[in-house]
């Protein structure tokens, strides 16, 4: 039968990406934004290309949106096998000019939007009938290398995704009898709207421009190149096959050599 994902921040990026990989790979994906616009466009080439997408709104950091996002996804397809928690944001954050305001977003769509994604999709995995010690279901969340390693100018987000990576570990502990794996990828310097963004305002500050910010992440990466969204992808749609079927709680660091663990 055909598997069914449902991926988070897909009107975009590294989503954009994913949705586009796993719906090459056969699955039936839903394509979740809250740009819903964006999110249609997506599913649209999808659909024109011959692949089985749906469009769909949601707000990561709404535990009832992220519900609705699964439900729908479930109804759209008959079945749920796959959660891809990608969405996130990446402000730069010198560490004087947090403000609670900021935190609480930054927080509610990093962390708990995970954690809503994990219990949504736990609801959908509990109805299906269980053969032995077959797995049933896969949560794969973004986590980063600045997950990994704090990072300069980051605290908030880096901090949100070293929390990633400590909710896979027990999810993936609490899970697994159950038949459920968790993992998490951790992509380095990606060639995407956000990556962009963090340089511009890195650069801003240095009084340099986008390509030095970009430049400046870059340096220490060993394969000396950025990252394409594509390239991510296809490390998520390892995770999300059966071929990952015996590995749960994991971080597959995707960053051309930042990070050595
Ligand atoms: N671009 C990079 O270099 C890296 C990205 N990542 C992570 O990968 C993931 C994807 O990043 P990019 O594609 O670069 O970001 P992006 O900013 O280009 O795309 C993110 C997408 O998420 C959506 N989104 C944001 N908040 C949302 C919310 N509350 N509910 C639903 N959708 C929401 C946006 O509308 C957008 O379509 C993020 O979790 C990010 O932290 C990790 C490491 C490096
Ligand atoms: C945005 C991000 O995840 C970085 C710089 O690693």
């Amino acid at each position: 039968m055909t598997k069914v994902a449902l991926i988070t921040g897909a009107a975009q990026g590294i989503g954009r990406a994913i949705a586009q990989r796993l719906a090459n790979d056969g699955f039936s994906v839903a394509v979740a934004d809250r740009n819903l616009e964006a999110a249609k466009q997506t599913a649209f080439e999808l659909t024109t290309d011959g692949k089985h997408a749906v469009a769909m709104y949601i707000d990561v950091a709404d535990r009832d949106s992220v519900y609705e996002a699964v439900q729908k996804t479930y109804n759209a397809f008959d079945g749920f096998d796959v959660l891809v928690n990608n969405a996130g944001v990446g402000p730069t954050t010198p560490i004087e000019t947090i403000t609670p305001e900021q935190f609480d977003q930054v927080y509610h769509i990093n962390v708990a939007g995970v954690i809503w994604g994990i219990q949504a999709a736990l609801e959908q995995f509990r109805k299906k009938k269980r053969i032995n010690k077959q797995i049933i279901g896969k949560i794969i969340n973004a986590t980063s290398q600045a997950g990994v390693v704090g990072n300069p100018n980051l605290l908030l987000y880096s901090g949100t995704k070293f929390a990633v990576r400590g909710i896979t570990q027990v999810a993936a502990r609490d899970l697994a009898k159950e038949g459920i794996t968790v993992n998490a990828f951790a992509p380095g310097i990606v060639k995407t709207p956000m990556m962009y963004d963090i340089a511009h305002r890195v650069g801003e500050n240095a009084g340099k421009d986008d390509e030095w910010g970009m430049q400046t992440f870059a340096k220490d990466i060993a394969l000396e190149r950025l990252s394409e969204p594509e390239e991510v992808a296809a490390a998520v749609a390892f995770l999300a096959s059966k071929d990952s079927d015996y590995i749960t709680g994991q971080t597959l660091i995707v960053d051309g050599g930042m990070q050595f663990h």
